[in-house]
């Protein structure tokens, strides 16, 4: 694409958000688990990604929150975060160029290691399977 971009403002941030949650409602894999767990808060859910991704990649700190509790309890595994981040790659490699799109590669990796872990000694503590 000849016209990408740097992520520098609210409305870059705001592209990336719905790019990415537009193809993750429509995988496969991902889909159903946040239908089940968003249901018809989807604006909701876009607006705190909104302030989470402006808040790291942008540096103005709209967002406050936990968010390993909230993925502690999904029935996800590692292809689901594997999964996860190739959308998220993509989305970014098509749209978006620079230093923060670099920055938010690395950010979301951390992050899905970090889950992916928590997930599997919440797993391996509680003996569910959930
Ligand atoms: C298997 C992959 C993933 C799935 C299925 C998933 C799913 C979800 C769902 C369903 C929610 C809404 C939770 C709720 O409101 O109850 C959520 C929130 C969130 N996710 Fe993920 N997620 C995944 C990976 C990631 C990764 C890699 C990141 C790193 C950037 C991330 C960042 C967040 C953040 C910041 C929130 C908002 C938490 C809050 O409410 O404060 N997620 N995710």
């Amino acid at each position: 694409m000849a016209d990408k971009k740097e992520i520098l403002h609210l409305d870059d941030v705001k592209l990336l958000v719905d790019t990415f949650y537009t193809r993750v409602r429509a995988d496969d894999l991902l889909g159903p688990v946040f239908e089940e767990r968003i249901k018809d808060n989807w604006a909701r859910h876009l607006d705190i990604m909104y302030r989470f991704w402006q808040t790291v990649l942008l540096g103005e700190l709209t967002y406050q929150g936990s968010p390993g509790q909230k993925h502690i309890t999904l029935p996800v595994d590692e292809a689901h975060f594997e999964r996860w981040l190739n959308i998220f790659y993509q989305t970014l490699d098509e749209l978006f160029t620079g230093e923060k799109a670099v920055e938010a590669k690395w950010r979301a990796e951390r992050m899905a290691e970090m889950f992916s872990s928590k997930i599997a000694y919440f797993k391996s503590r509680s003996g569910a399977i959930l």
